[in-house]
């Protein structure tokens, strides 16, 4: 089991607050240091606004480099691009001078895409400093899909990102090919924080914590993963 540190707010506000000032403090922490630091994102609505209030940050950020969690295979000028969310939420104002590693390239298909991807991500300061997973309705975290052509792999894997195929369903909307962190990708991480919204959530979270298929609850993979130190934040 990862080392889990929960805490449950009262708020998305309270989460947000909380969210924010210890991404400062990992990063200015790793600046410090290392001289350098590297942040892995999501997207989704929970840490969004978040990385609104990072954006303004007197951070040294041109030494701070942000990559991808996952990617839906689509060009940056989609609307369900997580690149142009990250580049809408967090790389505005002082943070527009942060390094951008992103996940979509000219490749036909993320299958294609992936080695491409994986060099850029083996380039990046490991272990990285801190990274930011969401958690979907079905079990879903980075774009682990229950039961995904490609999720076996994304499990076994030794390589950071790994090329998804999700079941299309009403959580992965019509877009299902993926390039994602692997399950190595998430673990290799000095500190990962996994945010979730709403009691249907928190179900699967605590039904996440207990035995049972990875295939069917991928965030179980996760939860499993035992040298990790993951703190889950909950909110309303
Ligand atoms: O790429 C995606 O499909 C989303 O980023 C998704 O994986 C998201 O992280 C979760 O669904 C949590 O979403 P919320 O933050 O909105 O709860």
């Amino acid at each position: 089991m990862a080392l889990l540190n929960e805490k449950f707010f009262d708020s998305k506000d309270e989460m947000t607050e909380h969210l924010a000032s210890l991404l400062e403090d990992t990063l200015n922490a790793a600046l410090n240091k290392d001289g350098q630091a590297s942040m892995l994102v999501s997207g989704g609505s929970s840490p969004a606004p978040a990385y609104k209030r990072l954006s303004n940050l007197n951070l040294d950020w041109n030494k701070v480099t942000v990559a991808m969690v996952d990617e839906r295979w689509v060009e940056p000028t989609h609307e369900k691009s997580n690149e142009a969310f990250i580049n809408s939420t967090l790389l505005q104002n002082n943070a527009l001078n942060a390094n951008f590693v992103t996940m979509k390239n000219i490749a036909e298909s993320a299958m294609q895409g992936q080695d491409a991807v994986e060099s850029k991500y083996q380039s990046l300061k490991q272990p990285f400093d801190v990274t930011i997973l969401g958690m979907g309705p079905d079990g879903h975290t980075a774009s682990l899909f229950p039961n995904a052509d490609g999720l076996e792999s994304a499990l076994e894997t030794e390589q950071l990102v790994c090329a998804i195929n999700a079941i299309q369903s009403e959580v992965t909307g019509s877009i299902t090919e993926r390039m994602s962190l692997s399950l190595a990708g998430i673990a290799n991480t000095q500190h990962a924080i996994l945010l979730i919204s709403g009691d249907a959530k928190r179900k699967i979270y605590e039904e996440a914590k207990k035995p049972g298929s990875e295939l069917d609850i991928p965030l179980r993979a996760v939860l499993g993963l035992s040298d990790l130190n993951l703190s889950v934040f909950w909110c309303p």
